[in-house]
């Protein structure tokens, strides 16, 4: 039958069934009890159900969905998420198996929206859905970037579009090439920062706006600073929460260093001494402003070293096409800005340098963009290593601040040490 009584006393294990003794674990009937607890609290939340009994009526009824589920999971209604989870642990695979499994490919209208806050990533976020949907050829993707040209008047017809906020904003809104209303899974990627960031606030509000009241909407990042918890927790409805402990945050397998110079230059010295221990696999390197990545690029070409540069100057499909050159492994090196800060997944980058330190607009340490830059490497499990380059008092300051926010110790490097860190980078 399978049908849950949820009257009866659980948290008392029957002894006997039929005279005869029975074993019962005791810790299988007390979660069973919490589950069903659950169950119905949830039921009454939602408003499914009023009453105990209203609860056990349906549960005799064959035709009701309530006949036998063990659980609120089991009833497949659409549960809004909001998810933190590390760096490069599968956050992409797990939205994008939600989205593929809402899709009803008979259904010739879109169905499913993924914004993410950069081109580069709504192309690979585009990818990873390409791929695993390749096990499902009848869905359908479409990209909502600029230069991807619809005609005026035409609906989209692929059932998942993936996007930045202002191109998907337009196709939903003002285009009107995407009907809202028949969205049934929204996600917001990066979710932090399209809630942090005041332009892409207003355009992932607006369009969330649109959707209708049963969307389920599934928000991800790797963190999520305090008050944009809450903001986030006020504009999606009844949200299941995964939320890390701040020193969950950091993973164990990339490991921290900063190395002590007194200038850009002795930073640069630094750098050109490490970089043959860093190229072995791939690295990232970071500078706060477009300015100093083409100094930067510029000085290490230069040297002799070959380098690409990627920074927001550039027009999207050059920026594509170093970042395509970069994950084939034509060059090693990619000297950047915080463009490239977030979700980029490039498995063999093994190191991230930080030539500058990630500030906000008035100095003070950028915690949420470091975790994002360091987590470039150590992507699913792997090892990798991150180097802090420190000019000055100031920045030393910021790098402790650091160290306190994610109570993580990040130690001293001697760049003169090259076996060191060739075997850290290895
Ligand atoms: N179940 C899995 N088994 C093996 N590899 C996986 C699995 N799930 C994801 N990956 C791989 O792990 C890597 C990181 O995944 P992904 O880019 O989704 O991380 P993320 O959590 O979104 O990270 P970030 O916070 O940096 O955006 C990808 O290369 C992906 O292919």
């Amino acid at each position: 039958m399978g049908s849950l009584r949820l009257t009866e006393n659980r948290l008392a294990p029957k002894a006997e069934t039929n005279g005869k003794k029975k074993n019962v674990d005791p810790l299988l009937w007390v979660s069973e009890d919490v589950a069903v607890q659950s169950l119905l609290n949830k039921l009454i939340r939602s408003s499914l159900v009023n009453t105990t009994n209203q609860v056990e009526v349906l549960q005799r009824d064959p035709s009701s969905p309530l006949y036998s589920v063990k659980s609120f999971e089991q009833l497949r209604l659409p549960q809004n998420l909001i998810a933190q989870s590390q760096s490069g642990t599968g956050k992409t695979a797990a939205f994008v198996l939600a989205m593929l499994s809402h899709v009803d490919p008979a259904q010739t209208w879109t169905q499913c929206l993924c914004v993410s806050p950069t081109y580069e990533l709504a192309l690979q976020t585009g990818k990873v859905i390409e791929q695993m949907g390749q096990f499902y050829p009848e869905v359908k993707l479409s990209y909502a970037i600029r230069g991807n040209k619809v005609e005026r008047g035409q609906k989209i017809q692929e059932h998942i579009v993936i996007g930045t906020p202002g191109t998907v904003l337009d196709w939903c809104h003002k285009l009107k090439f995407i009907d809202p209303k028949k969205i049934k899974v929204f996600v917001l990627d990066e979710a932090d920062v399209m809630i942090a960031t005041q332009g892409h606030q207003d355009q992932s509000i607006r369009i969330q706006r649109l959707l209708p009241r049963d969307c389920q909407m599934l928000l991800f990042s790797a963190t999520f600073e305090d008050s944009v918890w809450r903001f986030a927790e006020r504009i999606v409805p009844d949200p299941n929460i995964i939320k890390l402990k701040r020193e969950e945050e950091t993973l164990d397998n990339i490991k921290q260093y900063y190395v002590l110079c007194n200038s850009k230059e002795e930073k640069f010295a630094a750098l050109c001494n490490i970089y043959g221990a860093i190229t072995i696999a791939q690295a990232m390197i970071f500078c706060h402003t477009r300015k100093t990545a083409g100094w930067l690029a510029g000085e290490l070409s230069r040297e002799g070293h070959q380098v690409a540069l990627l920074s927001g100057e550039m027009v999207v499909e050059q920026r594509a096409a170093v970042i395509e050159r970069f994950r084939e492994g034509k060059e090693k090196v990619l000297v950047t800005t915080n463009v490239c800060a977030r979700g980029i997944d490039v498995e063999q980058v093994s190191v991230v340098i930080n030539f500058d330190l990630p500030v906000d607009k008035d100095g003070n340490p950028n915690n949420e963009t470091y975790l994002h830059r360091i987590g470039r490497t150590g992507r699913f499990g792997k090892r990798g290593l991150a180097i802090n380059m420190i000019d000055s008092k100031h920045s030393m300051n910021i790098l402790n601040k650091i160290q306190e926010h994610f109570n993580k110790k990040i130690e001293k490097l001697n760049t003169d040490d090259l076996d060191e860190i060739e075997k850290i980078a290895n």
